[in-house]
């Protein structure tokens, strides 16, 4: 069933339209990580938050299909960075609030998500680990899809810095939180989790 959090129903977007460039131009979102796809685990953290599940990915939407409501890619085909991912994202997104994440963040959890929940407003939530602000874990409210295209027309490609402008809420995490981990390289992939 969708939408358990009887306080906020968001729109999720899960980030997978990337290259793959450090796994050999693979599609990192299927590939395998403890026996399922990436995709797979977000997936499952997520689903029971919103009855809007979209999935940013420019190949394999067939695979894609099945663990999304909607399916959004870029509107350009060279692979603009995450930005043109949660532009598309935003676009069609059917709630107030967007919850985005990476499909390469197997150990992101339920209380990481609440955490950037409970802020929910008009300004983007967004984890920040010391002085470094991950703008792929964010909490973003769709009102600002105007702004984005603004700033997308303009010429920015960085979330970083386009949410900058934005009075962001920080949401502090520690250097050491395993849960922001991400997966890059075969390597980390096959033997665990390295640090972002
Ligand atoms: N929609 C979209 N998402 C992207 C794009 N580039 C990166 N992403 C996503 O942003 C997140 C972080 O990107 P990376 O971890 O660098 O993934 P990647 O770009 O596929 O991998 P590399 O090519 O090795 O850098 C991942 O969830 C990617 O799927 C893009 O051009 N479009
Ligand atoms: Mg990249």
């Amino acid at each position: 069933m969708p939408a358990s959090n009887a306080r906020l129903t968001c729109s999720v977007l899960l980030l997978s339209g990337g290259r793959g460039l450090r796994m050999g131009g693979r599609d990192k979102g299927l590939l395998e990580w403890r026996g399922r796809p990436l995709i797979a685990w977000l997936h499952d953290l997520t689903r029971p938050l919103s009855d809007d599940l979209i999935i940013s990915c420019n190949r394999n939407t067939e695979h894609y299909a099945h663990y999304a409501d909607q399916l959004v890619a870029d509107q350009d085909q060279d692979f603009q960075g995450p930005l043109a991912g949660i532009r598309a994202g935003m676009a069609a997104a059917r709630h107030e609030q967007m919850l985005v994440l990476p499909c390469d963040a197997p150990l992101v959890d339920r209380a990481l998500i609440e955490s950037l929940l409970a802020h929910a407003g008009s300004r983007p939530v967004v984890i920040r680990q010391g002085n470094y602000w991950q703008p792929l874990f964010c909490l973003l409210p769709t009102g600002l899809r105007d702004d984005l295209e603004h700033a997308w027309q303009s010429g920015e490609r960085s979330p970083q810095r386009w949410f900058g402008k934005l009075a962001p809420i920080a949401v502090d995490c520690t250097l050491e939180d395993a849960r922001l981990a991400n997966l890059n390289t075969p390597e980390t992939l096959a033997n665990g989790i390295s640090p972002c």
